[in-house]
């Protein structure tokens, strides 16, 4: 069976719009998410536009800043500890991964915690590891929710968590460690890979490698969530070897759309709660 993100999502959004027009009526502004992008790769590009018409629909204001992809640290840290101090700017969000040149996690740090609505400074993670609720990093937030919504239990269950990146492997790892799952993290140097997966009753496939996890892979009824985006919308997961999954998220429809969702929720949560609402 199929776990829809495109229609949590639309749940998501259509709540997060009604409570937006809410706060514009009240302040007669729109809660803004400022955008930030350095260098030009044509993926990246993609995915903050996208992010940006979401806002627009759902009545959220956006805000863009390109960076070229020659700016330092020091720069793109002074950029978004401005956003940090902009009254008008209420979520901020710098698209991962950055040029190899920058030091990401300062740069990451430079956004001011109660404006973190992507969930990717440390303060957030600590939060999200204590299962203290504030602003979730957007990708495992929607596969939280994806589960919730399909009613997977997650208490007890071992989650094998593939991949550790900053803004995804290791904030769901500690998402579901919060909610008592058992957490196996899983990444480039394991070994013996596909037995520790063979062993999940929750896969979630956080790499980035097309067709990753094979359907020999997936113990019959496990709940598999492909959080993977590649070239072409290519999961992680050979989805036509999965149909023995008990629930499976699809490529593209599943955990994508949920991402955006929770970024705009965050959003408009953050500009209810910043002490000019
Ligand atoms: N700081 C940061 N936060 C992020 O959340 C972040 C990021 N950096 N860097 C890049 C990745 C990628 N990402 C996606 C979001 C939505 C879809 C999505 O909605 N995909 C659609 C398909 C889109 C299409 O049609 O092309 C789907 O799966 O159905 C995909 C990928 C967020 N990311």
């Amino acid at each position: 069976m199929l776990m829809s993100g495109t229609e949590l999502a639309r749940d998501i959004v259509q709540r997060a719009s009604e409570k937006a027009a809410e706060y514009t009526s009240r302040t007669g502004r729109k809660p803004c998410l400022a955008t930030v992008i350095v260098g030009d790769d044509p993926a990246s590009v993609t995915y903050v536009r996208m992010k940006q018409n979401r806002c627009r629909k759902a009545g959220l204001d956006s805000v863009h800043v390109a960076l070229p992809a020659s700016t330092t640290t020091e720069e793109l840290v002074a950029r978004i500890r401005a956003l940090s101090d902009d009254p008008a700017v209420h979520g901020i969000l710098l698209q991962h991964p950055v040029p190899g040149h920058i030091d990401e996690r300062s740069a990451f740090e430079a956004i001011v915690p109660h404006k973190d609505v992507d969930g990717v400074t440390t303060h957030s993670f600590a939060a999200m590891s204590f299962g203290h609720n504030e602003f979730v990093s957007c990708t495992p937030g929607g596969i939280v929710r994806l589960l919730d919504a399909y009613d997977v239990e997650i208490a007890g269950k071992h989650a094998v968590v593939i991949g550790r990146s900053p803004i995804l492997g290791k904030p769901a790892a500690m998402l579901l460690l919060a909610r008592d799952a058992t957490v196996t993290i899983c990444h480039s140097k394991t070994a013996g890979l596909a037995e520790i997966v063979r062993t999940a009753d929750i896969i979630v496939a956080a790499v980035g490698r097309p067709r990753l996890v094979r359907g020999g892979w997936i113990k019959p009824g496990a709940v598999v969530v492909d959080a993977g985006y590649n070239e072409g919308n290519v999961g992680d997961v050979d989805f036509e070897a999965a149909a023995h999954a008990g629930l499976i998220t699809p490529v593209p429809g599943g955990v994508g759309p949920t991402t955006i969702a929770v970024l705009l929720e965050q959003t408009v949560d953050a500009a209810t709660r910043q002490p000019d609402a």
